[in-house]
């Protein structure tokens, strides 16, 4: 894997609000993250957590309400924030690509393959040949069965994985440093799921690009990629190489998703295991550590005073007053 010192998207500092009705949403919170060159980031959390938010952030496709209320998102050296939606234009297709859940986020419905997939290199000063050649070859390479005489077909005549290949072969064309996927294999049953995963590695092996791979399923995370980053309630609570974080979680809400069985984990978790108790609310914050209201751990400090954040052997981060505390015991 090619790896530099130098991270392809580094948040520094980010934090987010959206104006509601009812007041001031605090979605993120002093998030910090790093992806490297042709590292693949599994970013995780429960519904609500703010793993949606931050990629709008990074693509810079937020919703009217949201504002970035501080902090920077460095990608190759340039804030994406200061950037704007505009500037994000340039980059986006080209040097930053996404995956979505629904195929059809990135299709043209009344659009053939062959036809969008010539559109999309519209940057390249090419004939229409060399791109309609161009897009066979990325068709081969996601195993489009009979490319030659399918491509000239429209996004219904494909099933449902077929689409999503080709959603991956289209995001992958222009060879991007950065490929979001945002759930990208949740909609395919557990067979299909796999081969996605296994055809997501072999490409991003092939062109060395980094992976935001966000996700529910932590069998995925394990299996597929080289750090996991764990978000709740609005702020990253835990980050590091899988290896280490699966064998010795720090912050007390990664060890209640792993508490259970690890193979099982690996198998069959297709959903984050539910915890007992909901988020917090996020217009109206506790005082001290937010995961506090849900914490088996928490005393008085950590109801009473927000935590920093913490190295560990095995965490890079760990938002918690007590990284170093033994695990929880965690009652079958
Ligand atoms: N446009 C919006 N206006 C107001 N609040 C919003 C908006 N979008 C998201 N939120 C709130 O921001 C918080 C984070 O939501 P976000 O969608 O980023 O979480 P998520 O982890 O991506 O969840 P999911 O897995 O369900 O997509 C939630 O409390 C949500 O209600």
């Amino acid at each position: 894997m090619m790896k530099s010192a130098e991270p392809v998207l580094s948040v520094e500092g980010l934090s987010l609000s959206y104006d509601t009705p009812h007041g001031e949403l605090l979605a993120l919170r002093d998030v910090s993250l790093t992806i490297g060159r042709g590292e693949i980031v599994g970013l995780v959390g429960e519904s609500g957590s703010g793993k949606s938010s931050l990629m709008q952030a990074i693509l810079q496709l937020m919703p009217g309400a949201a504002r970035v209320t501080s902090g920077r998102i460095l990608f190759e050296g340039q804030d994406l924030v200061a950037l704007g939606p505009d500037g994000m234009a340039e980059l986006l297709g080209d040097r930053i690509s996404v995956v979505f859940q629904d195929p059809m986020t990135a299709l043209n419905p009344v659009l053939t393959i062959a036809r969008q997939m010539i559109d999309i290199q519209h940057r390249r000063k090419e004939s229409r040949a060399a791109k309609r050649q161009r897009a066979i070859e990325m068709l081969r390479r996601v195993r489009i069965p009979d490319v030659e005489s399918k491509i000239d077909r429209y996004p219904h005549e494909f099933s449902g994985g077929m689409r999503q290949r080709i959603a991956i072969a289209m995001a992958l064309m222009a060879e991007p440093a950065l490929l979001v996927a945002d759930e990208p294999t949740t909609a395919l049953d557990a067979t299909l799921e796999i081969a996605t995963i296994n055809l997501l590695r072999e490409l991003q092996q092939e062109i060395g690009c980094a992976i935001l791979f966000i996700t529910h399923h932590l069998g995925v995370v394990a299996e597929l990629c080289d750090r996991i980053d764990i978000m709740y309630a609005g702020e990253l609570v835990e980050s590091g190489p899988v290896g280490p974080v699966f064998a010795d979680p720090r912050h007390p809400y990664t060890q209640l998703l792993f508490a259970c069985d690890p193979a099982q984990i690996v198998e069959t978790t297709r959903h984050l295991p539910a915890i007992g108790g909901g988020l917090p609310d996020l217009i109206d914050l506790p005082e001290g550590c937010v995961f506090a209201p849900r914490c088996p751990r928490a005393d008085d400090v950590c109801r009473m005073q927000r935590p920093a954040d913490h190295s560990a052997a095995s965490s890079d981060l760990v938002r918690c007053h007590y990284p170093q505390a033994p695990r929880l015991e965690i009652l079958p």
